[in-house]
């Protein structure tokens, strides 16, 4: 196990208390809160859980939380009514809608319904394409939180190769904006990719984030390598609990990469912390007074 540990709780920890610190400035200069609306529909228990520490992280940082439930059955007509509401709504400067929705639900069409300027989530259309051309975007917060924690270990990322594993709109994509911003040279690798395990490791940095679990073998790994791993896989454990593993074999990478991030405590926390930074981000620019510095 020569790979050392990438701490993303304890970067997110510290990334939230930054966050905490601006929002008191922001309170002082505006005289409010920064709000955060996060919407839920259905009971899908993991999505509850997530909504209850996204709405507990939030309050911890000294935002506004407004949290919206509908039934599974709701109409779509009913979701993005409520999303028009949230973005006519002064005390709001990010609306979060919970995915994936109920199949009865193209979310796509609740997506675009959603106040680019809002989007905290970085998913509309609006911040997909800023965040392609160069311009000032909201930034999805998963692969946010993985490029902070990459120019973290490595300082400047110029002129690495890095290997995406996942094209989702979500994080893969997204990643490989951001690593062909900081002038890495990318690949993005999914599914139909012919010889994987060879594309992986060209790779000075490895990010995975394809669902399924350790996949990513410690010997497709280019000896030194940095691996991110976006990976959230529930699987069977022992005694009939459940455990949680990332992307990634992390015993047999661990072997041979520089740098790793575990499962728990690596990029899951990071999302979090990102989200209270791009609320922070929105309701700054929403008041007219600029990017907050230092995040
Ligand atoms: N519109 C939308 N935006 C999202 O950002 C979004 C979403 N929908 N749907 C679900 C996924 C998932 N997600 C996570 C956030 C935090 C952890 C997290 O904090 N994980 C911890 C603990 C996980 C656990 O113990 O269950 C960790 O990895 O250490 C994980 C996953 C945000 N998501
Ligand atoms: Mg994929």
């Amino acid at each position: 196990m020569g790979a050392a540990v990438i701490d993303g709780k304890a970067f997110a920890d510290t990334l939230r208390g930054k966050v905490g610190a601006a929002v008191a400035a922001f309170r002082e200069q505006t005289g409010r809160a920064p709000g955060l609306a996060v919407v839920l529909v259905g009971e899908d228990p993991a999505s509850q859980v997530y909504v209850r520490s996204k709405h507990k992280a939030t309050v911890a940082a000294g935002m506004e939380s407004f949290e919206h439930r509908l039934p599974a059955t709701a109409a779509q007509d009913a979701l993005i009514a409520l999303v028009e509401r949230l973005n006519a709504d002064e005390a709001v400067d990010g609306i979060l809608v919970q995915l994936p929705l109920p199949r009865h639900m193209d979310e796509k069409a609740v997506i675009a319904a959603i106040d680019p300027a809002k989007d905290v989530d970085g998913f509309h259309v609006i911040n997909s394409g800023k965040l392609a051309v160069g311009e000032e975007a909201l930034v999805p917060c998963t692969p946010l939180g993985c490029l902070m924690l990459l120019k973290d270990r490595l300082g400047d990322l110029s002129g690495l190769e890095a290997v995406v594993i996942g094209r989702s709109n979500i994080v893969g994509k997204p990643m490989a904006q951001l690593l062909l911003q900081e002038s890495c040279t990318v690949t993005i690798a999914h599914s139909r990719t012919r010889d994987l395990s060879s594309v992986v490791r060209r790779g000075d940095i490895v990010v995975a984030a394809v669902g399924r679990p350790e996949m990513v073998k410690g010997d497709w790994l280019k000896p030194g390598a940095t691996v991110i791993d976006v990976g959230i896989n529930r699987v069977p454990g022992e005694e009939g609990k459940s455990r949680l593993v990332g992307d990634v074999d992390y015993a047999g990478a661990a072997a041979v990469a520089g740098a790793i991030t575990p499962v728990p405590g690596g990029v899951g926390p990071m999302t979090i912390a990102v989200l209270l930074r791009n609320t922070l981000v929105a309701a700054s620019r929403r008041a007219g007074l600029g990017a907050p510095e230092g995040l």
